[in-house]
């Protein structure tokens, strides 16, 4: 009896809670999908020199862009390198990740402005709990620009010598003599996962001590999509999870309920997480298992001015951002040496005359001096990384007050990030600048002078792989040692080949999140 007339009440308001709060989200997603991104597209398109959407997108907005380009077989960054005209006539891209406002920097004068605000701390680096941030939440890169921050930077350079990395030349030529030596002969190989190896192993070894390669080696378990479990080594693990924190950016259940990601209630975000821990925990089990006080790592862990999470997070921060980049931009690298055949030509005769050849003393032919002295060995690297950079925007920043940038008003909170593509194809800078011409780069060539004359010069804002400001790439000294030294080995080592359709793509790209995964065929000198 007690029972009949109490449910009915419990039930009722338990219903109208519910609807509530139902109603309460649903007025939540409109002004989230609908009212917020139309009212920031209308206030912008006001201004003449910053692009907008043609139309509005609700949900997907200029995401559309990159799923146009992966549906037609094209890298997803494809559409800045083709709209680089329409680019190349505004300073600020109003753009928008999904239905969230992003502001992104298209011009060298909203850079230069940019780089101002950020000394006075009007835009600084933004935390995201998903994304790839989320993988590294206590690292540096997610960190506001403190003095702290700053010394870590400084910290990260210093110990891991990046500014010169010559010392660690004959570990680099170990590294790629064991990954030619993994390849058979005139079988087709996937050369990404090489190159992610090769650049996994540098680092490795220059981070943990000599003493711990059982546990390096060891296997863990990662949980796969479907649910199933499989063992994986750790460089495995890192570049499928590396993978799946970049897809976060792009999943509806982010942008719709972002709690749910950020707090990892549901799948991918659980699963991510859970396989985030068992790399986490491996990592930090070899840092601290090692007894070589030489080490890298022994540096970052002993460090007393960082917390545990910090320093853990810091070392597995220069995996994440010093691996796969430079893995990339090497797959890239050697495409653009088999699609240019002239182009090789002309580096093996640089090399040759330098001395490289393929000798078991390669070795000590190798120094940084050297390579520096190599114009077309570095004019090959750095058209590289302007044809199809490795990462096409920066990480996310943020206005930490109402800002102007060119003259356009930017509100305190807005997500801001520097695109690192279109300018690189911006014809009143490049000469030809679809065509992979690393005569660009070399001030005596002919191109070059052809070039200036015809006033197409870049400036240093024309170029942004590494980005620019006080958070830029502080591994970029480390990335074209290794880059140069890796193509000079490898072109002096093997004969290689992409396949046909690949070479023939003019869209192809590799940088990270591309979706290609070629396969080239080697035959070793
Ligand atoms: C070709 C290879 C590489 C490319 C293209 C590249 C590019 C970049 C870019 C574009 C950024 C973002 C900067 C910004 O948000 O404004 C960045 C940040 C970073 N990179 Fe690299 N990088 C490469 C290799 C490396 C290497 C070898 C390391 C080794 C330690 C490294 C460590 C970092 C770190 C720690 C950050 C975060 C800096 C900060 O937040 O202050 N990168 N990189």
């Amino acid at each position: 009896m007690i029972l009949q007339t109490y449910l009915p009440i419990e039930i009722s308001s338990i219903l109208k809670y519910i609807g509530i709060f139902l109603l309460a989200f649903l007025v939540y997603l409109v002004h989230r999908i609908l009212i917020r991104p139309y009212l920031y597209l209308r206030k912008y398109r006001k201004y003449s020199n910053v692009m907008t959407m043609n139309t509005f997108l609700p949900l997907i907005g200029d995401f559309k862009n990159s799923i146009d380009c992966m549906n037609n077989n094209k890298v997803h960054y494809a559409f800045r390198k083709e709209k680089s005209k329409e680019f190349a006539k505004y300073d600020i891209h109003a753009a928008l990740d999904g239905p969230t406002p992003c502001i992104s920097i298209l011009s060298s004068k909203a850079i230069e402005e940019f780089i101002q605000l950020q000394k006075t701390s009007n835009i600084d680096r933004l935390f995201i709990n998903y994304g790839i941030t989320a993988m590294i939440p206590h690292s540096l890169v997610g960190r506001k620009s403190g003095q702290k921050t700053m010394q870590r930077r400084k910290n990260m350079t210093t110990w891991l010598g990046l500014n010169g990395a010559s010392s660690y030349i004959p570990h680099m030529i170990d590294c790629c003599k064991k990954i030619l030596d993994s390849m058979d002969n005139e079988k087709e190989v996937n050369i990404m996962h090489c190159m992610n190896t090769l650049t996994f192993d540098v680092f490795i070894d220059i981070l943990f001590g000599n003493d711990v390669e059982k546990l390096v080696s060891d296997l863990h378990p990662y949980i796969n999509d479907d649910g199933k479990v499989e063992d994986l080594s750790l460089r495995d693990i890192l570049i499928r999870i590396g993978k799946c924190y970049i897809e976060q950016y792009y999943n509806i259940t982010t942008f719709i309920a972002p709690f749910l990601a950020e707090n990892k209630l549901v799948n991918p975000y659980k699963r991510n997480d859970k396989n985030l821990t068992v790399f986490r925990e491996s990592i930090r089990k070899i840092a601290k298992s090692s007894k070589d006080t030489t080490s890298v790592g022994y540096k970052f862990m002993t460090n007393q001015n960082c917390t545990e999470e910090e320093k853990l997070d810091d070392l597995i921060g220069i995996m994440l951002a010093g691996t796969e980049t430079t893995a990339h931009s090497l797959v890239s690298c050697l495409y653009f040496l088999n699609k240019y055949p002239e182009a090789l030509k002309k580096l093996r005769e640089e090399l040759k005359r330098e001395g490289f050849t393929k000798t078991d003393d390669f070795i000590n032919q190798c120094t940084v001096e050297k390579f520096q002295s190599c114009t077309y060995l570095n004019s090959v690297v750095k058209e590289t990384l302007r044809r199809d950079t490795a990462v096409s925007e920066t990480f996310d920043y943020v206005s930490s007050s109402d800002i102007k940038i060119c003259d356009v008003p930017i509100k305190k909170g807005t997500k801001i990030r520097i695109d690192a593509v279109s300018s690189h194809f911006d014809e009143r800078k490049w000469l030809e600048p679809e065509s992979f011409i690393p005569e660009r780069f070399d001030f005596d060539s002919e191109f070059y002078q052809k070039s200036k004359k015809m006033g197409k010069v870049a400036d240093i804002y024309s170029r942004r792989s590494f980005s620019h400001g006080n958070r830029n790439c502080p591994g970029q000294s480390f990335a074209l040692l290794e880059m140069k030294l890796v193509i000079a080995y490898f072109v002096t080592h093997i004969d290689f080949n992409y396949s046909k359709e690949d070479l023939s793509n003019e869209n192809i790209g590799f940088g990270m999140g591309s979706q290609f995964v070629p396969n080239i065929t080697i035959r070793k000198l």
